[in-house]
């Protein structure tokens, strides 16, 4: 792993060292204060470009397209809000997405299950303990974005994201965030519907480059991906780690996300 991961600067493989324990607390401080903590080089020069040619087979045969309307809740109606309320204006997003079970033997699937790296991340979270999923096909998944293509705004439904940028747009699929724009008592939806409407003066704009993990805690913040331009598509893994071991998702879900149950 020392010649994929820069573990010299990220020493996720010395557990409990100080500089591991230096950087346990950096990462938990940033995500306090900002909602996130990003390792900019975690990927040693020319991993990431591997990483993609190692995908790019699969994503240009047998990715699974996702193109639809949503609003910001992915969800068909909010009991208390009228259908017509700003907040629930509807968004696009289209996407292409390899799934685990498309790229046994990757780099990225190795990444994902690194033992010291989920350690950290639960670390990190200030949480005991972080598994890896069961669920072959949602473990690990790979987006692609090509021109005109985005992720619109949503909020996640897990507490933490952890992404790895492969490759990044020419110029779009930044990550657009407007930090805590609700809480768990609030859902402030006319600052919901101002964001929308594009009249939110606090949402930040963050250009990543590739071989990038960020760690996003998304719940609260309302977060999306801008429209990809140029010809290079934008390329990211998602890793999906819960505190439970063994997670899958139903047939339903894998249906609904990916198009196919197995
Ligand atoms: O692609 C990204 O940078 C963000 C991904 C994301 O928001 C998600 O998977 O929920
Ligand atoms: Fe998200």
């Amino acid at each position: 792993m020392k010649d994929i991961l820069d573990l010299d600067r990220y020493p996720l493989d010395r557990e409990g060292s100080p500089e591991w324990k230096r950087l346990v607390e950096a990462s938990g401080a940033a995500l306090a204060s900002n909602g996130m903590f990003n390792f900019e080089g975690f990927l040693r020069p020319g991993i990431a470009e591997r990483a993609v040619s190692e995908i790019r087979p699969v994503m240009d045969t047998r990715s699974h397209v996702h193109k639809r309307m949503h609003n910001i809740y992915f969800k068909p109606s909010i009991p208390e809000l009228a259908p017509d309320h700003p907040a629930l204006r509807k968004v696009e997003t289209i996407s292409h997405t390899v799934c685990a079970d498309q790229i046994a033997g990757s780099t990225v699937l190795a990444i994902y299950e690194y033992e010291p790296l989920v350690r950290f991340l639960a670390a990190a979270m200030g949480k005991p303990r972080l598994h890896v999923m069961q669920d072959p096909l949602a473990r690990t998944n790979v987006m692609a974005y090509r021109a005109g293509e985005a992720l619109n705004w949503h909020f996640d439904r897990s507490e933490f994201t952890t992404t790895l940028l492969l490759q990044a747009a020419e110029r779009g699929g930044d990550l657009e965030y407007r930090t805590d724009l609700r809480s768990d008592d609030n859902p402030n939806y006319d600052g919901v519907a101002r964001l929308l409407e594009g009249r939110d003066p606090e949402a930040r704009i963050l250009r990543l480059k590739a071989g990038t993990l960020n760690v996003f805690r998304g719940k609260n913040t309302a977060h999306r991906v801008t429209t990809v331009e140029g010809e290079r598509e934008r390329m990211i893994a998602v890793f999906s780690y819960y505190e439970k071991p063994g997670v899958m998702f139903s047939d339903e879900e894998r249906v609904g996300f990916y198009g196919r149950a197995a």
